[in-house]
């Protein structure tokens, strides 16, 4: 070889060599001095400061999570807190996140008026829910709640009643119609059906769609509630990039774009309407119409009955050019479909089994309702409701068994001091209310269904933030005074009309499952039997 060549050969290779030392040191050496100097930071030892597993470096506490997302969700909400305590922390890989299941802990983080941020793993949901009021944080989530709250004051809320009787009852004759068949019935589906119906009459729109469009709905939310729960557990499946890559990422694009289409859709039917009323109404009034007449006919729809509240703000708030885009209204309103079904499906699902368990409290349900309606199936009135409080109470107690939104999370943008202890700026907070409502310091006896625990004499001395299945503070749930009167009607009605029990009473009550909301894993299969004499 010529020794040209052999001295190109001999600094090629300690180019190579050279280059391999730099990429070491990129790829290794750097990142393992961030480590030691992170690991060293105030963030990590304010958070390590937090009883809790044994972490493993990088790894954190995942090896342990790696299970199926009903363990998961035990592991965090019931083993771990019976170990470390009301408060303690947990490590997904480098990320923290502090889990708390106490009142007086939670309460500095829920009451605080700049505490609303909330952290990436809402994120996750962004492909579905967009920029919806859930999602937002800062100045524009202050807008848009400002945006929506008259959507859901009490005048308002209460001018649903009509359509809460109109759904439930509906509900009622498919129930009966089921009977006819068999006397064992699951009543989620039916009664997760009733749920959305009333959302899109009452909030959204008036027609509802067909029968497969809803079926179709229901399982592609069903599958995004998945796809999200797997990323929760796999948190590399969170880096948006690598998931797109994935089967999993393809797949939910799908779902999320079919869900989607749903709500779109419903959105569609109800700009068409609008139109329509509005060409109807120049063919009527014709050639001396003004434009002041027009644009009068025009408030008069938005305000109408007949038109839902939501939508309706969130359409004239588009056109008065406030800052909402038609993909916010879309975001909007597929945050309130799914926000505004669920969590009424389920608790009206769960007080039926409770109370189809426990005959001595159907019994005093129906005392309370014979006082108010007689033997009558009339519709409620809003005045009858306020009289149901001890149907009231097994709906709280409902809430408190299984609430069906399990977990909320905020991003904390500055130290909070709870308890003894200094959660950093920065940090992941998750606070378990489902924990928190079975701590029996605060409900004794606590897996026993006994509404009586609601009663305003049992009620003063405890803690405001011990039941909070609404969430608390300024980013409750915008929703809750409509959810409470629908609840009401629903179960008013069907209870009125059927008598619930379950076929072996001595099973044990069933476990449930958890995706974003909580759900029955198994359905809720009801023994349901028609009572007699109606007038
Ligand atoms: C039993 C029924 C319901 C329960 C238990 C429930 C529970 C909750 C909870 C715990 C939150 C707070 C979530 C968080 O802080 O991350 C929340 C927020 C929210 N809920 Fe509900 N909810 C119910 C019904 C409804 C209904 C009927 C609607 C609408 C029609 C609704 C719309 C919303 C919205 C839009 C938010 C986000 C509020 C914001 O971030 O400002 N919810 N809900």
């Amino acid at each position: 070889m010529e020794p040209y060549t052999i001295r190109r050969v001999i600094m090629f290779g300690i180019d190579v060599f050279r280059i391999k030392w730099s990429t070491w040191f990129i790829l290794f050496i750097v990142p393992i001095i961030f480590y030691c100097i992170w690991i060293r930071s105030r963030f990590v030892r304010l958070v390590n400061a937090l009883p809790g597993p044994k972490q493993f470096p990088l790894l954190g506490n995942l090896l342990e999570l790696s299970v199926d997302y009903d363990e998961f969700l035990r592991i965090l909400t019931s083993d771990w807190v019976r170990k470390y305590g009301s408060i303690y922390r947990a490590w997904f890989t480098v990320h923290p996140v502090i889990f708390i299941a106490s009142p007086e802990l939670l309460e500095p983080i829920l009451g605080s008026h700049s505490l609303i941020s909330k952290p990436k793993e809402y994120q996750l949901l962004k492909a579905f829910i967009g920029n919806s009021l859930a999602l937002i944080t800062g100045d524009r989530w202050k807008n848009r709640r400002r945006l929506l709250t008259p959507a859901f004051h009490v005048q308002h809320v209460n001018s649903f009643v009509n359509i809460f009787n109109e759904k439930s009852v509906d509900t009622a004759r498919q129930m009966e119609h089921a009977l006819d068949v068999r006397d064992e019935l699951d009543v989620f589906p039916i009664v997760t059906q009733c749920a959305l119906d009333i959302l899109c009459e009452s909030s959204i729109g008036r027609k509802t769609r067909s029968q497969e469009e809803k079926d179709l709905y229901f399982q592609n939310l069903h599958k995004v509630q998945m796809v999200f729960m797997e990323r929760l557990v796999k948190p590399w499946l969170g880096i948006d990039w690598l998931f797109q890559l994935t089967n999993l990422g393809c797949l939910n694009k799908h779902y999320v774009a079919a869900a989607r289409s749903f709500t779109d859709a419903v959105i569609r039917d109800r700009r068409e309407w609008l139109k329509m009323e509005m060409e109807k109404y120049r063919d009527q009034g014709a050639p001396q119409e003004t434009q002041d007449d027009i644009v009068n006919h025009e408030e008069h729809l938005y305000q109408s009955r007949e038109r839902p509240a939501l939508l309706d703000i969130l359409l004239k708030a588009s056109e008065d050019g406030e800052m909402i885009s038609e993909d916010d209204i879309k975001d909007e309103v597929n945050l309130f479909m799914v926000a505004g079904h669920e969590t009424t499906a389920i608790t009206l699902s769960m007080c039926l089994y409770l109370i189809a368990k426990h005959p001595e409290q159907q019994k005093l349900v129906m005392q309370e309702l014979r006082q108010v309606f007689d033997d009558s199936t009339r519709p409620c009135s809003v005045h009858d409701l306020g009289q149901l409080s001890y149907l009231e109470c097994c709906l709280k107690e409902t809430l408190r068994l299984y609430t069906p939104v399990p977990f909320i999370m905020r991003y904390l943008t500055e130290d909070v001091q709870t308890g003894d202890y200094n959660l950093p700026k920065g940090a992941t907070v998750a606070l378990i209310l489902y924990s928190m409502h079975r701590n029996p310091l605060f409900y004794p006896d606590p897996e026993c269904f006994k509404p009586e625990r609601f009663l305003p004499e049992n009620s003063i001395a405890r803690h405001q933030y011990a039941f909070i299945p609404f969430s608390a503070g300024p980013r409750n749930c915008i929703g809750q005074k409509f959810a409470i009167l629908k609840l009401k009607v629903c179960l008013a009605n069907w209870m009125r009309r059927f008598h619930f029990s379950v076929k072996d009473p001595s099973a044990p009550l069933f476990v449930p499952s958890v995706e974003v909301t909580l759900k029955p894993k198994h359905g809720v299969h009801l023994v349901i039997k028609k009572r007699s004499a109606k007038r």
